[in-house]
């Protein structure tokens, strides 16, 4: 049984208009449990379009979104936020900043948002748990429990980010860039921590990146988006032996033109 089942998926801006947009046309997605897919494509392809309009953020234009063969097509974001974790590529957007690391982690843990914590607070008996999960990290975290959140680094916040939206294992995880607003060592230990974390609990997960090396390295399936369609599809065995060079040629032959993003790192 699938988790994740996009059937015809369109998605039209401005319809009606001379600016109509036809920014998804007609996707068709199955993912099952613990697959790791990875989507790239050019400027505009579609990609953040695709993602919000399975989180919920986008109401779609027509098709239908299945989550363990629920219907969520018409279901707000957050009603779907039961089944789907989202980190996105600001690290300031998943935590909040004037909360301690314990504080945040208990958020996340128990479901409450931040403007009603004052009357919950953080259980003694969740901090070994935190303890337990940011020494996993390797990020020496784990003696930070009350430190603020926002005296941390981009990347500490993001690997807390990422514990935050995995600490109750989501049905399905997006990764909407999460990487990109780092430097390339840090995007590399929070990419590994990622991969580490996805494995770990078997989470089917759905990540964006420019990054065509990771695109390439990590996840046992890949799609290449060009104008609102999927032009390239490959599974685990056809990603195995994949280079950059052959991917680019691949999207050329398919889409009949160069792969044009200008936030691309080409590896
Ligand atoms: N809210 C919106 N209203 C109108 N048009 C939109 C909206 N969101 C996206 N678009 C358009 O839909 C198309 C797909 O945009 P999208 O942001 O999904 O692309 P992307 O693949 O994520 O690109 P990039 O890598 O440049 O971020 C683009 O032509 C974009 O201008």
């Amino acid at each position: 049984m699938p988790v994740l089942e996009v059937k015809k998926l369109q998605q039209i801006f401005e319809q009606g208009t001379p600016n109509e947009n036809h920014a998804l046309k007609s996707i068709d997605l199955s993912l099952n449990e613990g697959d790791f897919m990875v989507i790239i494509g050019g400027n505009g392809a579609g990609k953040s379009t695709l993602l919000n309009s399975i989180a919920g953020s986008l109401p779609v234009s027509r098709g239908q979104i299945k989550i363990n063969s629920q219907n969520v097509t018409y279901q707000n974001v957050a009603k779907r936020s039961r089944l789907i974790s989202r980190v996105f590529q600001d690290p300031k957007s998943g935590t909040a900043p004037l909360l301690t690391v314990e504080e945040n982690l208990s958020l996340a843990l128990h479901r409450v948002e931040w403007r009603n914590f004052w009357r919950t607070g953080v259980k003694k008996s969740d901090q070994a748990l935190f303890r337990e999960k940011l020494a996993q990290l390797g990020l020496g975290l784990e003696d930070r429990l009350t430190t603020e959140i926002g005296l941390l680094s981009g990347g500490q916040r993001q690997a807390i980010t990422l514990l935050m939206a995995t600490i109750e294992t989501p049905s399905l995880l997006l990764l909407d860039e999460h990487t990109a607003a780092l430097d390339p060592k840090t995007s590399a230990t929070v990419m590994e921590l990622t991969d580490k974390l996805v494995k770990a609990q078997n989470i089917t997960t759905l990540m964006i990146t420019h990054n065509m090396d990771d695109a390439i390295k990590y996840g046992n399936r890949l799609i290449m988006l060009d104008h609102g369609q999927i032009a390239v599809e490959l599974n685990a065995a056809e990603k195995k032996g994949m280079t950059v060079p052959k991917l680019m040629q691949l999207f050329k032959e398919r889409s009949g033109k160069e792969l044009n993003n200008d936030a691309m790192l080409l590896g």
